[in-house]
């Protein structure tokens, strides 16, 4: 049986009392001292200068010289963190609210500009009803602590986010994780969980991946269980399905699924978190999710902002379009070069590198210098196996930087590979 939970995973690395990987002694005074981890990583600390004017370019400080470089890290898939439109609705936001809202949403922080965006967001996703949240990690952390408790059952994909993670931790909840992507492991977990109220959480697509959660049958499983469905659509809303509203569009499959996530982040270009859902939901979310009653209400300038860049991204596909075309551009070229992208479907392409660290860093230094800007992502973010670089493709970019681009892979990544 396809059950990879049992072997090394994040779930494993995460989740199990492995005292192989990064626990701290037990002499806790003594590590606060002089902390050190067992299993080496490397992060890859560095610099980065200036906003970016577009989200394609920006100033690199490696080694302490300026270099201007090619962006392919930003989650600015659709280029609405600079679109003058979007800039300019914030700015008259900013002139007419100020820059904070100064207080919790429940007490004085609920602004009309909220209410508006959030009243546009649940028409868009089709829901009820919406609930706003000043970060992504904090909605969804509130979510799932909001809605369960223990003795309830969440069925969890293995790479789920640390946010869905923390929020199960939080809620008290058992927490049952299946193998990713894999319908017979998650069968195994619902009846584990039979009986019990139980809540089914996956994303749409999987951010150090790039694949899609198999919608259908994780629904049809869900239904046969009777067991919730939550959706974490950080990385698929305003690119995926017909209308934009994520990879539940794209799969026929919305109104099967009950609670949809969207973090404000990526694609919309600014900041923050929604939850849209029935409106009962939503109403008992606002009593008992403790990131939006207990932290203050997001920025009114920013929520000015992403009003605009929600209407700039639906009234055309323009925009989305074009990020597809990049996509496929990027990926044809990349497999052409019999590169490993593991099984993407989506703008976020690993390119994955193996288990060696110090290559994967040298491999950035390299291609920083060259003029690429590609995040390295080491273990523990990955399994150390399959450490990579995470390339996020975006409309913005020109065919000259995806030549650029794919002429520095190609110098430093391939050539070294193949020698
Ligand atoms: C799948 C997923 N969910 C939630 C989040 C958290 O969103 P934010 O960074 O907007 O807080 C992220 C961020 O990387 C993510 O990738």
């Amino acid at each position: 049986m396809a059950n990879n939970i049992l072997n090394f995973s994040l779930a494993d690395f995460f989740y199990n009392d492995n005292p192989d990987v990064l626990s701290p002694p037990d002499d806790f005074s003594e590590w606060i001292n002089n902390p050190v981890v067992k299993h080496s990583f490397s992060f890859f600390e560095q610099e980065l200068l200036d906003a970016p004017r577009v989200s394609t370019e920006i100033l690199s400080n490696l080694d302490g010289k300026r270099r201007k470089i090619i962006n392919l890290t930003s989650y600015n898939y659709l280029g609405l963190s600079t679109h003058p439109e979007v800039v300019q609705a914030a700015k008259e936001a900013l002139e007419k609210y100020g820059l904070g809202s100064s207080g919790a949403p429940l007490l004085s922080g609920t602004l009309d500009i909220h209410t508006e965006f959030a009243r546009k967001l649940a028409e868009f996703k089709q829901k009820e009803d919406c609930i706003l949240y000043s970060s992504g990690f904090g909605g969804n952390v509130g979510a799932i602590q909001g809605m369960m408790r223990k003795g309830d059952y969440l069925v969890m994909d293995e790479k789920c986010h640390r946010s869905l993670v923390d929020g199960g931790t939080l809620s008290g909840a058992k927490m049952l994780f299946f193998a990713h992507n894999d319908m017979e492991s998650l069968q195994m977990m619902l009846e584990k969980a039979k009986g019990k109220r139980t809540l089914v959480v996956v994303e749409g697509v999987y951010s150090m991946d790039g694949d899609l959660a198999k919608m259908p049958e994780i629904c049809d499983l869900a239904e046969q269980y009777g067991a919730g469905i939550f959706i974490d659509e950080a990385h698929s809303t305003l690119m995926f399905g017909e209308n934009g509203r994520g990879v539940a569009e794209h799969f026929g499959v919305e109104d099967r699924v009950g609670v949809s996530f969207g973090t404000l982040s990526k694609s919309f270009g600014g900041v923050g978190g929604f939850i849209c859902a029935n409106k009962d939901l939503i109403r008992y979310l606002k009593g008992y999710s403790s990131p939006w009653n207990f932290s203050c209400a997001p920025s009114p300038a920013v929520s000015g902002g992403l009003i605009k860049a929600l209407e700039v991204a639906t009234r055309d596909s323009s925009l989305r379009d074009k990020m597809w075309e990049n996509t496929r551009y990027m990926k044809k070229n990349l497999l052409d070069m019999n590169l490993d992208l593991g099984g993407t479907e989506s703008q976020v392409i690993p390119i994955i590198i193996g288990n060696s660290g110090e290559k994967l860093m040298s491999y950035a230094e390299k291609m920083q210098k060259a003029g690429l800007f590609l995040q390295p992502v080491d273990f523990p973010a990955v399994p150390a196996h399959s450490r990579r670089f995470r390339m996020s493709v975006s409309s913005q970019l020109t065919q000259e930087e995806m030549d650029t681009t794919l002429s520095i892979i190609e110098d430093v990544i391939v050539k070294d590979m193949k020698s």
